[in-house]
């Protein structure tokens, strides 16, 4: 097994409760090392901390967390009563981080298991169990599938950029936006990647730098702020980065600089291609004005690189962290799913891409 493995489950066994067993990636790239939670609170800490990160690995991390209520101390109890007690589980994972819909799309997999069931109270979390695995193995082959998918568009590339990390640490395996690239490795085809740095907690260059530097592809850190002359100089030939909510019409939320960086490629007459699964789409929204957008602690602004750090911003001025910025669909060429390529995004399109 892959000691880098963003998300391992071992199942509770022979009277040892079930493990949900991390990568730390705030450890990373120095440090390669685990943190195990078996306790609700401890997943919900570990999604917030972003120990575990990347809108599909939240879900899958959040749906094992549903499996780790502790019902055996409820033994005696009903079947309502154990129902109603991984409902209040389900209701505090959702919680731990307001912008990636697909920690809600996971939760809301795993209440319909909890709110469907009719058979013994012992069985239930065998049932949970099946489904947090199902939905972890949904994700490998959504994420094969954006990489077979995004492959076409980038085929014809030498270099593209990518912004955070939307790669195997953000999902399963292989990612979203990096899939393509590790897709065309795959097939003789390397491209030379540039990471965007991302600040302020550099998803970039710890994150994406280190896992396309393990497999052996390309990369060279840039600062955000080196996006722009990069693309003047023709350096880039394509922007590919993930999503956290697409919203019905197709705008975009995505880590904090996204936005900038795709205003920049639509003024280089750049491709911007957004890749993510179908459960990354909120259909119940009708633009990227109303996605939630994660508002941080200012330390990560002012700490860069940790509390124990120098601070980077004088006492008492202000300082302000959104996670999370919206690219509005206009300026997206094309988003690449699971299910095939959207171009143009448009709620038309959209609508009729998750129908089909
Ligand atoms: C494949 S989704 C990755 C997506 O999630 C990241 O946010 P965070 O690191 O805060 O979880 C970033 O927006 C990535 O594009």
């Amino acid at each position: 097994m892959n000691e880098a493995e963003t998300i391992r489950y071992h199942a509770a066994h022979d009277g040892r409760p079930a493990e949900l067993d991390l990568l730390d990636q705030t450890k990373l790239p120095g440090t390669l090392t685990r943190l195990v939670c078996t306790t609700i609170d401890q997943t919900h800490d570990a999604i917030q901390r972003l120990v575990v990160r990347g809108a599909p690995a939240i879900g899958i991390a959040a749906a094992y967390g549903v499996t780790l209520t502790p019902v055996d101390a409820y033994a005696s109890a009903s079947l309502p009563e154990v129902q109603a007690r991984y409902r209040q589980t389900i209701d505090h994972l959702a919680t731990s981080r307001p912008t990636a819909v697909n920690l809600f799309w996971a939760l809301d997999r795993m209440r319909a298991i909890v709110d469907g069931f009719a058979g013994e109270v012992a069985e239930l979390r065998e049932q949970l169990v099946t489904e947090a695995i199902r939905i972890h193995d949904d994700d490998r082959q959504m994420c094969r599938s954006i990489g077979r998918n995004g492959a076409t568009l980038l085929a014809h590339c030498k270099s593209v950029m990518t912004h955070c990390n939307a790669g195997s640490l953000a999902t399963s395996m292989w990612g979203t936006a990096l899939a393509p690239m590790y897709h065309l490795h795959e097939s003789g085809h390397t491209l030379e990647v540039f990471a965007d740095e991302t600040r302020p907690l550099l998803q970039g260059a710890r994150l994406t730098a280190w896992e396309l530097h393990q497999a052996g592809i390309p990369v060279t850190v840039c600062t955000d702020s080196m996006s722009g002359s990069l693309m003047r100089q023709g350096r880039v030939d394509a922007v590919i980065v993930g999503a956290d909510r697409i919203a019905a019409n197709g705008d975009v939320a995505n880590k904090i600089g996204t936005y900038p960086l795709a205003v920049l490629a639509k003024y280089h007459n750049i491709p911007f291609y957004v890749a993510a699964p179908t459960n990354t789409f909120d259909a119940e929204l009708e633009s990227g004005d109303l996605i939630p957008i994660e508002q941080r602690n200012a330390d990560e602004v002012s700490y860069p690189c940790g509390a124990d750090s120098p601070r980077h911003t004088p006492e008492g001025v202000t300082v302000v962290n959104p996670a999370f910025d919206v690219t509005p669909a206009e300026l997206v060429t094309a988003v690449i799913t699971e299910k095939g390529v959207i171009s143009g995004p448009d709620t038309t399109k959209v609508r009729a891409h998750l129908d089909a």
